[in-house]
């Protein structure tokens, strides 16, 4: 089924700006939001706790802030930015109460809505707009005048009028510069877990370690193998973003790309392809979100120890010293 997608000449930004916003949260997504979105003329506040380490950040900026339930109770379109295991709590104590009959509900991804974490009322419009990037380059990009694509979708329509307004909010982050596409939270949730966790994070991270070690533990330089399966990714990355695996292939050797197509579904084969599989199954049924949800609610144990093993990994070290020497990266 073709997708619908909507670029700025179908948007109508008038409708967010009259609308006062209230963006909870001040990290990677919330900076984005709210400064695009005061950048684009409209009326912002930030609601962050009073201990919030982002206060300062955010009134460095210029923006006001307020707590999360005085943001949610001045405005009428609330979209929430803290951390998806956060986000229960701060509906049922900051938002819930708060909320007024015609007010919108906004999410930047739909973990909550999707797994029954968060049911808001029926006569509160509940929408997604979630850009597909980092927040620090959703920023990066509107400053640049160009945009991060964003999908959008909704969950609730009381007045009819919440698809118009999400695909405003998506045009007063940029997003519709590069194309907002018209997706459900179930959609969205799903393909956004499973790329993050097979594709884009997981198995990015998995491929370069593993690769670095192969190269160290024969015996090559740890320098040679960071350039060769870290610093170069990026480049090679740039090219299929630009022209598509394709324009990969087209770029590199002859060489290299008889390498790729013979030796690249021999590291990439049917049991990755089946692993890839059973991850999609437990985000489809559940098990995932279960799982951190009790992980988070035990204070991320497991998560701690993998993080701090994964920041000990011997191309941290290396990295952070080739890094250290290239101007450019300072
Ligand atoms: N990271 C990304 O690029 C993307 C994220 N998303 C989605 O956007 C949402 C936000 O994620 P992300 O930007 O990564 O989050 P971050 O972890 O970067 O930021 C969290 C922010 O929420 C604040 N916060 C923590 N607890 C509360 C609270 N109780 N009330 C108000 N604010 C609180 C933090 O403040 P403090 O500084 O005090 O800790 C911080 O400012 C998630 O739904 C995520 O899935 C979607 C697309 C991409
Ligand atoms: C790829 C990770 C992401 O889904 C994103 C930046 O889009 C996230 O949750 O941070
Ligand atoms: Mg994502
Ligand atoms: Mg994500």
């Amino acid at each position: 089924m073709a997708v619908e997608m909507f670029y700025d000449d179908d948007a109508d930004l008038g409708i967010i700006q009259s609308r006062k916003v209230a963006v909870i949260g001040y990290g990677s997504q919330g900076h984005a939001h709210a400064l695009s979105l005061r950048d684009s003329g409209v009326d912002v506040r930030v609601g962050l706790p009073e201990t919030s380490k982002s206060r300062a950040k955010a009134e460095e900026e210029g923006l006001r802030v307020v707590t999360p339930s005085e943001a949610a109770a001045e405005a009428d379109v609330i979209m929430i930015l803290a951390p998806d295991t956060a986000q229960r709590k701060i509906y049922a104590e900051d938002i819930a109460p708060n909320l007024k009959s015609g007010d919108a509900l906004f999410f930047g991804h739909g973990f909550n809505i999707r797994y029954g974490l968060i049911q808001p009322p029926s006569d509160v419009a509940v929408a997604m707009v979630a850009p597909k990037g980092p927040g620090h380059l959703v920023r990066r990009q509107f400053v640049d005048g160009k945009g991060v694509p964003c999908l959008i979708a909704v969950e609730q329509d009381p007045d009819g009028k919440t698809e118009a307004l999400a695909l405003s909010y998506a045009a007063g982050i940029g997003g519709a510069r590069a194309g907002v596409i018209k997706t459900t939270f179930k959609e969205e949730t799903e393909t956004d877990l499973f790329g993050e966790q097979a594709v884009l994070c997981g198995g990015i991270s998995a491929l370069i370690q593993n690769g670095f070690e192969v190269l160290t533990e024969a015996g090559y330089a740890p320098e040679i193998a960071y350039f060769e399966v870290l610093h170069e990714v990026k480049l090679i990355v740039d090219l299929i973003y630009e022209g598509g695996i394709a324009g990969q292939r087209y770029s590199v050797s002859d060489t290299a790309e008889y390498g790729d197509l013979t030796r690249g579904p021999r590291v990439i084969g049917p049991e990755v392809k089946e692993n890839m599989r059973k991850i999609l199954g437990e985000i489809q049924d559940g098990t995932f979100a279960k799982e951190w949800v009790a992980e988070d609610e035990a204070g991320r144990p497991n998560f701690t120890k993998l993080a701090e093993q994964g920041a000990r990994h011997p191309i941290e070290e290396v990295g952070k010293k080739l890094r250290g020497l290239m101007a450019w990266m300072k």
